[in-house]
Order: structure tokens, then C-alpha cells, then sequence
């Protein structure tokens, strides 16, 4: 239908008309936005593979309305804002709708749906400032399905179509099983009914589905609303059968009685409509939760962003909310355009795919020396941010996915989800593309020096195994002084990096033995913070020692495995003599931590650094922390939980924890039926007053502890 030549070519206008580059007459304009519409509803309704995000779709149709209504004279029946996007395939017989099947108008934020309520009110000749009630529910992200019962029986059911004509899938429909075959409509009057509803996948059955595939070898699915549209056009129902679809319906259609007339506005409203489909047995969204019945617009606005926040933890994919006027007169007396009904909007979350160019692959080294891709893209809006750099991981994702320099790839960001590359549009490539060419040797390396990079069996990353460029060093600095290892408050990447391009940081040593005469008088600094700093450093070097050990950045050397080092050795360098049997004699260390902290230890620039270290005044023992206190079996305190709250006097928050730790007790965080004791210092706020009111916490001075630990 479009060669790839074109396909480029209407992918880089769609872009060029986007970013405002291109400006050609009226005319023109409208002539070209109609002919990459077309494509792009033909890419996505057809093909289930859009090139452009739909919030990029949305703005290139937002370009062509704006034309039109300024040149009312350009407007032709068949430009797509005055019709519904067509998904008719021709594999189906096509059959007439009872009443055209629309689309809906969009808005974005709650400015957009105040906007939409002053409309409709307009039209309804209502008061403005009179609440008008609307109906809100999810918008599903799947593909539409329109059921005609008769006599309370299944007869038909069609896709959307063209919105005039659909294709019959009756086949298809029934083996969906939550689609009533029979539904008891006569007893509310209706003889003939059209229902409507959104065919979809549930995303964790969709994940097990992938897995499966994944497992037999077979093409993942792209995702689940492909899946579910695609599953509908199967030729065969078992196939169909096998995607697990589920139909939500969200409204009638149409309905008559025996004698033809309509006798769905006699359900009054909206939401009592769908409260009698779910009662026939329909999937319907849940009243209460899933949908909701809005006084006003606020309300309605309120409802959306409360599910946009939530989007992520629901079981479905939705795009959206649609927000309707709940009393079925008032709809019809709104009335419909072309496009969509007056009395309905979507209500669009930020989309969270996007398309732009993978423009080119740089390199990042790792504090083990794990070399990662970072593909570098042009800026792209994605769920709400700019991205223009992208982790690539390793170099088995470039070979899968065939990522080549040039290509436009699809890019995802979902939730609290990293963004990354779903898949390059491969249809759209015009030979210009070249391959991304794995580097053999390090290549963040900028010294005379030749590093060939590694890559150990079973492992996916290669790694500079000897940096000689300090790259390393910097991010092993970096993660050194970071909250997972030695936790140095104060002092981050930023920081390191500035300390590091100075010259004062270049190894872990240099960390307990910085100029802070200097810092104090760096931009930015003075010599309070300087101070701060230096505390911060002088607390680190009384860490337990794990966090030493795990501080080191030893491959394969990881939190669980110090803590467990840490307990058995006297002194950090009881390691540079062990063998590789004291190592596996401890429970859950296994020969690959034994062969990296061996070799580790065997490089005496290594045992010399933190000769240095101890000497600069590094704890190299391990401390209480370190090792679990002695099981105590009497006491005050045995098995009590307890918990410090307000400023202590004696001792430390820490110091306390670590005593009461120490007496067999354990710690606890909140103040609840389960807490035994609470010790109270200076100002002991909310936690005590929680405690009073449980009456069942025994609350302690710090001296009334103290003396109960020394059996007082
Ligand atoms: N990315 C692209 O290239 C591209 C191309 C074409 C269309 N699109 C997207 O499709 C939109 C237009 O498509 P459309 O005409 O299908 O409109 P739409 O998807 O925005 O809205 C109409 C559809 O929403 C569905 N829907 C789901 N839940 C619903 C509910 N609770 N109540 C009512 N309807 C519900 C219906 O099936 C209906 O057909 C565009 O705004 C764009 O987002 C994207
Ligand atoms: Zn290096």
C-alpha cells in the first residue's frame, strides 16, 4: 500500500510539521496533513504499528482543524476530522452499523475539560455556573467492539469499521467469554439492542503470554493492545480463543422494544445504563472504583488525574479517561458532529511511547569496568519529559533488535520504568542506516594504551578489565562515598566529579585526605559546608566494615557476600591470606565471590591501599554492626520491640539501638499494637502521644533504660 520510500518520507514531514518546520501555503498544508493522517491511520489501524505517538497524532490532526477553521473553504467530507479513522482490512464481510460508531474529541488537562463543560452547556442553553453531572471511566486501550442482540441473543458483532460500516467477527466474538451469549434485555424492553465495548488483554496475562512465546522461540507481540485488536481479526477462533481477550462494555449503542422505539433513554442516565449491563451480566467497569458519577467538572477533572496517578498499578492498559454527560436527554440533545459525539470527551494521559532517531551510540564505563551503550537520540517529549539519551545495556540488546545508526526508533517509558528502545521502525529505513559497530577495545580509553575489552562466559557485558585512563576510578570513587557504600552525606557525584577534575580525587585514599582549606574556597562552598563535609568523612571512618568491603567495587563482590565476609575476619587484610576453602566454608559464598576478592587481594597495590586507608583512620574491624550480637536469652529486654524516639542525651540514636540490640530486643519503626517499649528523649513529639493513647507501650526515660540494661 505505501512504499518505504514514502513511508520515510511521511514519517520526516509528520516531524517536520511537529517541530514547526514546515509552513507551506494553506492549501498545501491542508492537502499534505490529510495525505500523513491517512498514513498514519492506516499504520495504526491497519497495520497496529503507528509510527507516531498519539499524542504526536493528536497534534498533527490539532494542525489540520486549525487550518480548516480558518479556511472553512478547504474543508472536504473526506479530511479525518470530519470522518472516523477506518480499520477496515477487507478479510471480513462488512456490515452496517444500527447507528454510526464515532470517535471522541480529546483534551488533556483539567483547563481542557472546563473548556469542554462551558460547551456543552452552550449547547444545552444551560447556565453556566449550574453543575452539569458527568459520567467518567476508563478509557481502554484496545479495539472496539459493537454486539447486536436480539430477542436477548448474540446475533452479531462487528469492528468498528469506518464508523458507518464494520466487519463481522460474530465468529470471533463468541469464543470471548466474557461476552454473554444470551442477556436478559426484554426484561428492561428491549427487543433489539446495540452494545459497545473495548476488546482487551489483561498486561499480566499479556506478560505470561510473551513469556510462553518467548519460550517456544516463536515473534513476541509488540503489545497489548495490538494483541487484542489483531486477536479479533483472527481467521480462526481458536486462535482468537487463545489470546485470552475480555470485552468491557461501556454503552448501548441503540436499543428498541418489540414495536421499535427507543427504550434505552428510559434508563434515565448513563450510569444507570451501565448498572443494568453489569447486572446482565456484561463486563462493565466497576461502579464506585473503575468509574464514577461526577457532580460537576471539577469533580470529573479530579476523578482523571486521581487515575492518571494510578494508571501503572491498573491490570489493564488505558489511555485515558472519557468523560460524559451522564443524563441520556441531555446527550442526545448535545448531538454529534461528523467525528465525534458534542456530549463525550476523552480525557488523554501523557503518552508513553514516542518516536524520534537514533542519532549515535556513545559509551559509559562502570566502576568494575562494565562498559553500556548509551544511545543518543534526537530530543523527543516522552510521558512528560525530554529524552535524548537512552541505555542500549549491552551488546546482545543492539544485535536483537537490530538497532542500526540513523534508524527511528520507538521509545517507552512507563511509570517509574528507565525509558528504552522498544524496536527501530524497520519499514522505515532508506538504506542511509549503519550498523553500530561493537568496540574491541576500551573505548572511553584516551591514553596511547591499547585496553581489548573482555566479556566472561555467561555474563551479557563486556568490561575494561585494567583501566588505564582513571575512568574507572572516578566511578568507583563515586559509588565509594555513595549511600549504598560508605554513605558520606554530603558528598555525590557532583562533587567527586568537580574534587576529581581538580586533581584532589583520583583514588578511594584520596577520599580521607582531601584539601578542605581549599574546598572552603571553592564557588559554591565556604567554609561551613567544608566543615560539614569533613564531619561527614570522619563519621564514614567508623563504618562497620562491610561497608568498606563493598565500598572496594570487587566484581561479583556484593552487599550480601561482605556482610558475610565481614563477620569472619579480624582484620580487612586477614583477607589477602585466605584461601580460597575459608571463603567457602562460610554458608552462601560460592567459588566465583571466592575467585574475585582472591585475585582482588592478590594485587598488592590493592593491600596497600588500604594499608593506606587504616592509616589515614579507616575502621579495618569489624565493628558491633558487623558482627550479630550474641544470642541473649535474659534480660528486660529479650524479644520486646522497641523503638528511641526524640533527641537521646547519653548516647546516640544509633549507640542506643545498637545497646538495646545488643540486650536481645529488637528495633521497630512506628508506634503500633506491636511495639512493647518506647524509650523518650528530649521533645519526644508524636510517637509519645501515639504511645499514650495505645496504652500499651511501657515508655522509658533514657535513664530508666540505661539502668534497666545494667539490671537496675
Ligand atoms: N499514533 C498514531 O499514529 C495514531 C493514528 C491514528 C489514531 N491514533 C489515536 O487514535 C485516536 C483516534 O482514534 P479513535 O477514533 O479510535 O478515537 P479514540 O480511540 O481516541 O476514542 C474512541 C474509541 O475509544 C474507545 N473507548 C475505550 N473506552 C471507552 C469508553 N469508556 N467509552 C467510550 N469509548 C471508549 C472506543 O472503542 C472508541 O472507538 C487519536 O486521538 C490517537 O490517539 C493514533
Ligand atoms: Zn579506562
Amino acid at each position: 500500500m505505501y512504499s518505504p520510500t514514502d513511508q520515510r518520507q511521511f514519517y520526516d514531514r509528520s516531524k517536520a510539521y511537529l517541530q514547526g518546520d514546515a509552513t507551506p501555503a494553506a492549501n498545501a498544508a491542508v492537502a499534505e496533513l490529510r495525505q500523513l493522517l491517512h498514513y498514519h491511520e492506516w499504520r495504526y489501524y491497519v497495520q497496529d504499528d503507528p509510527v507516531l505517538s498519539d499524542f504526536e497524532y493528536d497534534a498533527l490532526y490539532q494542525q489540520l482543524q486549525g487550518l480548516e477553521s480558518a479556511h472553512p473553504e478547504l474543508v472536504t467530507p473526506d479530511s479525518p476530522t470530519q470522518r472516523v479513522g477506518s480499520d477496515l482490512t477487507g478479510d471480513f464481510q462488512s456490515v452496517p452499523h444500527l447507528v454510526p460508531m464515532l470517535s471522541l474529541g480529546n483534551s488533556y488537562n483539567a483547563e481542557d475539560l472546563q473548556e469542554f463543560d462551558r460547551q456543552v452547556k452552550r449547547m444545552l442553553n444551560q447556565d453556566e455556573s449550574a453543575p452539569l453531572a458527568y459520567a467518567v471511566e476508563p478509557k481502554f486501550d484496545g479495539g472496539t467492539i459493537v454486539l447486536v442482540y436480539e430477542n436477548d441473543r448474540l446475533v452479531r458483532a462487528a469492528t468498528r469499521g469506518d464508523g458507518v460500516l464494520g466487519e463481522e467477527i460474530t465468529h470471533n466474538a463468541r469464543v470471548i467469554k466474557s461476552i454473554p451469549l444470551f442477556a436478559a434485555f426484554s426484561k428492561y424492553g428491549l427487543h433489539r439492542v446495540e452494545v459497545r465495548g473495548e476488546v482487551i488483554i489483561r498486561k499480566d496475562r499479556f506478560a505470561k503470554m510473551n513469556a510462553e512465546r518467548e519460550q517456544d522461540g516463536k515473534v513476541l507481540y509488540a503489545n497489548p493492545r495490538n494483541t487484542a485488536t489483531g486477536g479479533l481479526r483472527m481467521k480462526s477462533p481458536a486462535e482468537v480463543a487463545e489470546r485470552n481477550l475480555e470485552a468491557f462494555i461501556y454503552s448501548f449503542g441503540y436499543g428498541v422494544d418489540a414495536a421499535g422505539n427507543d427504550a434505552v433513554q428510559a434508563l434515565g442516565t448513563h450510569s444507570r445504563a451501565l448498572d443494568v449491563l453489569t447486572e446482565l451480566g456484561f463486563k462493565v467497569p466497576a461502579s464506585g472504583s473503575e468509574r464514577t458519577h461526577a457532580p460537576d467538572i471539577a469533580a470529573a477533572a479530579a476523578f482523571c488525574a486521581q487515575w492518571e496517578r494510578q494508571r501503572d498499578a491498573y491490570p489493564y492498559e488505558i489511555d485515558g479517561m472519557v468523560v460524559k454527560v451522564d443524563d441520556l436527554v441531555l446527550q442526545e440533545r448535545a448531538g454529534y458532529t461528523s467525528h465525534h459525539p458534542r456530549w463525550a470527551i476523552a480525557y488523554k494521559f501523557a503518552a508513553k511511547q514516542a518516536t524520534t532517531t537514533l542519532e549515535n551510540v556513545e559509551y559509559q564505563v562502570g566502576k568494575i569496568g562494565t562498559i553500556t551503550p548509551v544511545a543518543k537520540t534526537t530530543p523527543v517529549s516522552l510521558a512528560g519529559v525530554m529524552i535524548s539519551s537512552v541505555s542500549l545495556h549491552n551488546e546482545d540488546f543492539i544485535r536483537d533488535k537490530d538497532l542500526r545508526l540513523g534508524d527511528k526508533v520507538l521509545l517507552e517509558r512507563a511509570g517509574d520504568v528507565i525509558p528504552y528502545i522498544v524496536k527501530p521502525l524497520a519499514d522505515l529505513r532508506d538504506g542511509s542506516e549503519r550498523p553500530i559497530v561493537w568496540p574491541l577495545t576500551c573505548p572511553i580509553n584516551t591514553t596511547a594504551e591499547v585496553v581489548p575489552l573482555v566479556r566472561e562466559s555467561g555474563e551479557a557485558a563486556w568490561r575494561c578489565p585494567h583501566c588505564v585512563c582513571g575512568a574507572q576510578d572516578l566511578q568507583r570513587i563515586i559509588f565509594h562515598v555513595s549511600k549504598a557504600a560508605m554513605d558520606i552525606d554530603g558528598m555525590g557525584k557532583r562533587y567527586v566529579e568537580q574534587f576529581h577534575a581538580r586533581g584532589w580525587l583520583n583514588t578511594i585514599v584520596d577520599v580521607y585526605r582531601l584539601p578542605y582549606e581549599w574546598i572552603s574556597v571553592l564557588d559554591g562552598f565556604g567554609n561551613k559546608s567544608a566543615e560539614n563535609l569533613k564531619a561527614s568523612v570522619e563519621r564514614a571512618k567508623q563504618n562497620p566494615l562491610w561497608r568498606l568491603l563493598y565500598g572496594l567495587s570487587i566484581h561479583h563482590f556484593g552487599k550480601k557476600a561482605t556482610q558475610l565476609v565481614a563477620q569472619n575476619v579480624e582484620h580487612v587484610l586477614d583477607l589477602a591470606e585466605w584461601t580460597e576453602e575459608q571463603f567457602l566454608h562460610i554458608k552462601d559464598i560460592g567459588p566465583t565471590v571466592a575467585q574475585n576478592v582472591r585475585a582482588w587481594f592478590s594485587d598488592p597495590a590493592n593491600v596497600a591501599m588500604l594499608q593506606e586507608l587504616e592509616r589515614l583512620g579507616v575502621n579495618v574491624r569489624p565493628t558491633a554492626e558487623d558482627r550479630p550480637a550474641a544470642v541473649v536469652t535474659e534480660g528486660p529486654f529479650v524479644g520486646k520491640s522497641i523503638l528511641f524516639t526524640g533527641s537521646l542525651e547519653r548516647m546516640s540514636r544509633k549507640e542506643a539501638q545498637e545497646r538495646a540490640l545488643n540486650a536481645g530486643a529488637k528495633i521497630v519503626s512506628a508506634v503500633s499494637g506491636k511495639l512493647d517499649v518506647l524509650v523518650v528523649g528530649d521533645k519526644p513529639g508524636s510517637k509519645l502521644k501515639k504511645a499514650q493513647e495505645l496504652g500499651t507501650v511501657r515508655v522509658l526515660t533514657e535513664d530508666q533504660f540505661l539502668a534497666e540494661l545494667a539490671g537496675g
